[in-house]
């Protein structure tokens, strides 16, 4: 298989693996469908074990080309435009898997959402390696559990190895989520 087909099936098989979590978020099936699904799960569990390469070879998380970076770990994200280091905009959509409660998604995982769109602003091609010092999020309105979002991420300004960061979360007009960040370049020798 070509390096652009598996990307294609690992992207396939990851916006599959989102629809199974929001379908098991939502449900509480019966005894027969619970038990056949734990086999089902260990079966693959055990298949995929066989396929474990090394960090630098997989693609979850780590495909900045498709959605979620190829990963199920954060909510839904596309990024439309990209000029980096500078700045990211782009669309959101938190499944049912991230509710929090009321119709709302939990609060930890719109600053995943952030960390994740400044991982790949302060960790762009050419770059060297950055990691979150701190992240600040401020809650502005409710973000409804699969509702359309829209979010800008950008530099706000760099001072030697510091990073400062900036975002927002929006639902049409109304500003859900604010968020700012410090990310420090790494020294050479730090993990
Ligand atoms: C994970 C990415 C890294 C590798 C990437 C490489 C390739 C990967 C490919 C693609 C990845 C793309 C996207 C990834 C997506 C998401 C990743 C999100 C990133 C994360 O999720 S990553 C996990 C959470 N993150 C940590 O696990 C950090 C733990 N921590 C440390 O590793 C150290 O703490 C460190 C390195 C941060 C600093 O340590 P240090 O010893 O190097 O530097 P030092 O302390 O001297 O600070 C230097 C100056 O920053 C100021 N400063 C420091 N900390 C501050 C704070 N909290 N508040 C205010 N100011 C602060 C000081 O005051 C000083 O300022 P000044 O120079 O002005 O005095």
């Amino acid at each position: 298989m070509t390096a652009e087909a598996s990307l294609r099936q690992h992207d396939a098989v990851v916006t599959r693996l989102r629809h199974f979590l929001d379908a098991l978020a939502s449900a509480a099936p019966d005894e027969q469908s619970g038990e056949r699904l734990r086999h089902d799960l260990a079966r693959w569990t055990e298949d995929l074990r066989r396929y474990a390469v090394p960090e630098s070879r997989r693609y979850y998380g780590r495909s900045p080309t498709l959605a979620s970076a190829g990963q199920a770990t954060t909510p839904w994200y596309v990024v439309d435009e990209a000029t980096p280091p500078e700045r990211l905009a782009g669309r959101a959509s938190f499944g049912t898997f991230f509710l929090g409660g009321r119709g709302a998604a939990h609060g930890g995982t719109i600053p995943l959402l952030f960390d994740e769109l400044f991982g790949w602003l302060a960790n762009s091609e050419g770059m060297p390696p950055s990691r979150t010092a701190y992240l600040t999020t401020n809650y502005r309105a409710v973000v409804g559990i699969g509702r359309p979002l829209t979010f800008t991420a950008w530099t706000d300004r760099v001072e030697g190895r510091k990073r400062f960061l900036r975002a927002e979360l929006r639902d049409g007009d109304t500003v859900c989520a604010e968020a700012d960040a410090l990310f420090v370049t790494l020294r050479p020798g730090q993990p």
